[in-house]
């Protein structure tokens, strides 16, 4: 009996046969085995086709099996070779004791017919025990998905997914010999009938007569089961369709997960050959991985590696040959050669109708497929000859549907494999031990077994600048914390600096820098610019522009023709190389305004001759495709960017950073995934990695020692663009400032903020007693006024001796009570001793009045040049939103008009150290307030946020101005300066 069998899943079951059927029918008769095979194959085929696989073609020598496919054909042989004994013995013993029985006596003829039974026993378990090991054989090569019944519960699960790549799918069924398919009662004894696929062969579907419909049904159930069996994202189906049939359509699904597990069908043969043409490069890359690990294909090198360094790929051809030409042909025939070892396997629709163009050989194309050729009814597939193959029903289409949309859903879901970042530094007593003399190396992920390394050098060969892209995301900022961490674990500060601007809404360099409570940051950093301040970013790119100059006149003078010769030359000088890394930087450039002109051609000439004085630039972008400032520069700028990484974006992203014609980026899978290439995007030269993953912590960490290796050095200057200056660099900027004032000079100066630039020499406005020494702030922004009214007021009680100066405060913007902020102030003054005075709300008036009676005084008594005596101590009057005063050009009580006062004060009070600081939210009311024709006596000006017309009303008509939040414009015209932008001070004590 043969025991019913459910033990592989393609299997249906097989009845069983009692020796009594045997005899009436013969289960092994040579009638029943003919029929078994349609074609009416003659024995001595059968014994041929005994000595053959069922999963191979007999005359393909070259391709040596698979030890699995190996031993299914060996299996299969003992299968067809056990039932042809079988029946040639029931045949002879039968024959035998028919004849015995009717010659012999009784009981020899029962002896017989024992004998008989028990040979046709024997064989048949040789027969099953044959079976079932070629069905667990078949189980294990297709299992799963790759080979079930679409009826069968698994389908109904997750748990087939991503079992492994389909290396045989199903494509229909076989009867094994001496099962009859069509015997009522009796189960046809049938295996599913595998071809091969990804990592071992292509498919070629031919039908025959009008039967159109079993190879896209053929090709719509391999493409499941190859889906299901991949892990999710890991099979793409890219698909020609030049008839535009959506033959892949059903699984659109695919595409919630993005555009790269179904990418959208193409259509014409350019779009083919693009396509084909990075495939080609894709399996070269593997065919290269693979001959570098020594494996012999993709699931092998995957196995090693324990990383999948290119998705499997099936290509779908429909109604081949049309719309192929000679050169698609060609990169086909290439493909059908070398790309299923290395991930890329074809599924080819050919339709023997169509005229092939010239050039085109259909045969040439389908000798290297394993192909299946038929109708409906029945097929013929070339790797299992001699039998007939019944094609599988469609799959259902909700089944497909299904499948899809979890394939995608996990692909979504899934991630690249996460690269440890610390291996690839530097063991701990071997930071800092390389040097720079010729370039630097970023260790930046894995590649296979191999680093991804991203050396910078000047020359042999030149590589100095690095592009990346990227779309939002996909881990760029990753990428750049990782690689500037590699560069700073493996080289101390004084053989590489960093200037890092960030054009991004968030803070990712942030952390590059100290934070309250954390003194240590990257020594190699010397600017952080965040936020994506344009401005500043300028006034990096000019001082990088000034170094680049500096040093090529140094070089020239030491008779260097570069950093490495100057090195040489100069062993025990510090030169680090500068490397200049701009995250977003198409927001700097992207403008049709001064400041991307001006960027444009330093980033031109630092791109061009930087490399040679050491200047590296590492510019990085999500959206670089269509920057109309670029488009005449892509030669002149990018033409220096020999490295080329891009995490996975858009195809026509993936052309910007890449290249022309280079759209692989738009393939990649993962977060983390990239493509580099260090021939200028050429996509022959493409490779793909994973880039390391940066955990903060331990990027902190090494921050931290590598801070204290530094010796704990000065932080970098560190600029938002949306914060103020940071009022703890207070005392620095008055040290520098003093620093810089000429010997035995006295002025005080009023620190007003810190300017947009690398070096921060603060912007200050000297008081002396002189015409013209008043300050004028104008424009709204209440922060920003009372921060700069803070450092002017802290800035100069901090000058005075203790007790030596006085302060009045007219605060009119915070009722009669004051102000907070006004209060603050007071404290600043008050901590040195100061004398404090404070007018507020409706009494500031009278206060300005008082002032315009000590300045008469001081005139009447003593003049210009009066002695400071106690009585005589500079008086710093800060007018505190003075537009906010009322009733200042009315009379007060004491007949004076304020106003006229305050004109006193600006027209004669400096001459006698009476200073007057003052604070208007529109130009409009300061003028009012001065007086025209006292206007031009206010010699220092900050803007805050003001209209352009203002600025330029005192400052000229060509100026440009832009009002920003934290930003204003100093100018002193008295000393015929020109215009600073200047950042100001916050207020120290807020939110206290
Ligand atoms: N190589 C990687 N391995 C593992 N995880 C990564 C990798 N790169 C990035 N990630 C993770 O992916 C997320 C996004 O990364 P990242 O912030 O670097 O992307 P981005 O491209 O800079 O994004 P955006 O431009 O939107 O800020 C982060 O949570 C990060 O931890």
């Amino acid at each position: 009996m043969m025991p019913p069998r459910t033990n592989q899943p393609g299997g249906g079951q097989a009845g069983g046969s009692g020796p009594g059927t045997r005899r009436a029918g013969g289960r092994w008769s040579r009638a029943r085995r003919d029929k078994a095979d349609p074609q009416g194959t003659p024995r001595s085929d059968n014994h041929r086709s005994a000595g053959t696989s069922p999963l191979s073609d007999p005359e393909d020598t070259t391709d040596p099996l698979p030890a699995e496919e190996r031993q299914i054909r060996t299996t299969f042989l003992r299968l067809r070779g056990t039932a042809d004994a079988l029946l040639a013995a029931a045949d002879a013993g039968r024959s035998a004791a028919t004849g015995a029985y009717e010659i012999a006596e009784r009981d020899a003829a029962r002896r017989t017919h024992r004998a008989v039974q028990k040979a046709e026993a024997d064989a048949d378990n040789a027969y099953e025990e044959a079976r079932d090991t070629l069905a667990n054989r078949v189980g294990r090569i297709a299992p799963f998905a790759a080979s079930a019944d679409w009826d069968a519960p698994g389908w109904r699960s997750d748990d087939w997914l991503g079992t492994g790549p389909a290396r045989y799918v199903r494509i229909g069924s076989l009867s094994v010999p001496g099962a009859d398919p069509r015997q009522s009662g009796a189960h046809p004894d049938q295996l599913p009938a595998l071809v091969p696929l990804l990592d071992v062969g292509s498919l070629g579907l031919i039908a025959e007569g009008d039967d159109k419909d079993w190879p896209i049904r053929t090709m719509h159930s391999v493409l499941l089961r190859a889906l299901a069996a991949a892990p999710p994202g890991r099979l793409e189906i890219v698909t020609y369709d030049p008839r535009i049939r959506g033959v892949t359509s059903p699984f659109a699904a695919l595409r919630k997960a993005g555009n790269d597990l179904l990418a959208d069908p193409l259509a014409t043969p350019n779009e083919l050959l693009a396509r084909l043409t990075l495939l080609r490069a894709a399996v070269m890359r593997v065919a290269e991985l693979a001959g570098a690990h020594g494996v012999p294909d993709l699931a092998t090198l995957t196995e090693v590696t324990g990383v999948q360094p290119e998705p499997y790929r099936l290509v779908v051809v429909c109604d081949y040959p049309y719309g192929v030409d000679s050169r698609a042909q060609t990169e086909l025939i290439r493909l059908a050669e070398g790309g299923p070892h290395r991930g890329v396997s074809l599924l080819v629709h050919h339709d023997p109708r169509v005229v092939p163009d010239d050039g085109v050989n259909p045969a040439e194309l389908l000798r290297h497929l394993n192909v299946a050729r038929g109708r409906n009814s029945a097929i013929t597939v070339n790797a299992l000859p001699a039998v007939t193959v019944r094609p599988d029903q469609p799959p259902p289409r909700e089944l497909i549907e299904r499948v899809s949309a979890r394939v995608a859903e996990g692909a979504r879901r899934g991630a690249a494999p996460v690269v440890e970042f610390e291996p690839l530094l530097p063991e701990p007593d071997k930071l800092w031990t390389e040097d720079a003399i010729r370039g630097m190396t970023a260790k930046i992920g894995r590649a296979g077994l191999d680093t991804v390394e991203l050396e910078l050098r000047g020359s042999d060969p030149s590589l100095p600048n690095v592009l990346i892209g990227g779309a939002s995301g996909q881990g760029k900022s990753n990428l750049l914390l990782v690689l500037l961490h590699s560069i700073a674990a493996s080289y101390s500060p004084d053989e590489v600096a960093m200037f890092l601007l960030d054009f991004k809404d968030g803070l990712e360099f942030d952390r590059l820098g100290p934070r309250p409570g954390r003194p240590w940051h990257l020594p190699h950093a010397r600017v952080l610019g965040l936020e994506g301040d344009r401005a500043f970013g300028l006034a990096v790119l000019r001082y990088l522009d000034g170094e680049f100059r500096r040093r090529a006149e140094q070089f020239r003078l030491a008779g260097a023709n570069d950093l490495a010769g100057y090195r040489t030359l100069r062993p025990n000088e510090t030169v680090p190389r500068l490397l200049l890394v701009i995250d977003e930087f198409q927001v700097l450039v992207a403008e049709d305004d001064d400041i991307a002109r001006a960027s444009i051609v330093i980033l031109e000439t630092l791109a061009r001759r930087g490399r040679a004085v050491g200047v590296h630039l590492v510019l990085a972008s999500q959206t670089l495709s269509g920057i109309e400032t670029l488009v005449t520069k892509e030669r002149s700028i990018f033409g220096q960017f020999p490295w080329r990484v891009s995490l996975k974006t858009e195809a026509s992203e993936s052309e910007a950073v890449l290249g022309r014609q280079n759209t692989e980026a738009a393939q990649l899978r993962f977060r983390g995934e990239i493509v580099f290439n260090r021939e200028y995007g050429d996509p022959a030269h493409n490779r793909r990695g994973v880039v390391a993953y940066a955990d903060e912590q331990r990027l902190d960490a090494l921050r931290r020692t590598l801070w204290e290796k530094a010796g704990r050095p000065a932080a970098p200057r560190v600029f938002y663009a949306a914060r103020p200056s940071d009022p703890n660099l207070l005392t620095a900027a008055l040290q520098r400032v003093l620093t810089d004032a000429p010997p035995g000079d006295d002025t005080k100066f009023a620190l007003l903020g810190l300017p947009v630039d690398v070096d921060p020499a603060p912007v200050a406005f000297g008081l002396t007693a002189d015409p013209g020494r008043t300050l004028a702030v104008v424009g709204d922004g209440r922060d920003d006024a009372f921060g700069t009214l803070g450092a002017v007021v802290w800035s100069l009680a901090a000058q005075h001796v203790r007790g030596g100066a006085e302060f009045v405060l007219l605060d009119a913007v915070g009722g009669d009570a004051g102000s907070p902020e006004t209060a603050l102030l007071a404290e600043a003054a008050g901590a040195y001793d100061h004398g404090v005075t404070r007018y507020t709300g409706g009494a500031v008036g009278g206060g300005l009045s008082e002032l315009a009676r000590i300045v008469d005084e001081r005139i009447a008594s003593g003049g210009k040049h009066a002695d400071l005596t106690a009585e005589r101590r500079p008086i710093y009057v800060l007018g505190i939103g003075l537009h906010r005063a009322a009733r200042l050009d009315h009379y007060d009580d004491t007949g004076t008009v304020p106003t006229d006062a305050l004109r006193t004060l600006v027209r004669e009070g400096p001459l006698v150290d009476v200073h007057l600081i003052g604070w208007w939210n529109s130009l409009r009311v300061f003028s009012e307030h001065v007086g025209y024709e006292y206007a031009p006596l206010v010699g220092g000006y900050v803007f805050l946020r003001v209209p352009e017309a203002d600025v330029q009303g005192v400052l000229g008509p060509y100026l440009r101005y832009q009002a920003q939040l934290h930003r204003g414009l100093f100018c002193d015209l008295s000393h015929g300066g020109r215009p600073v932008p200047v950042v100001p001070f916050g207020l120290p004590e807020r939110g206290r």
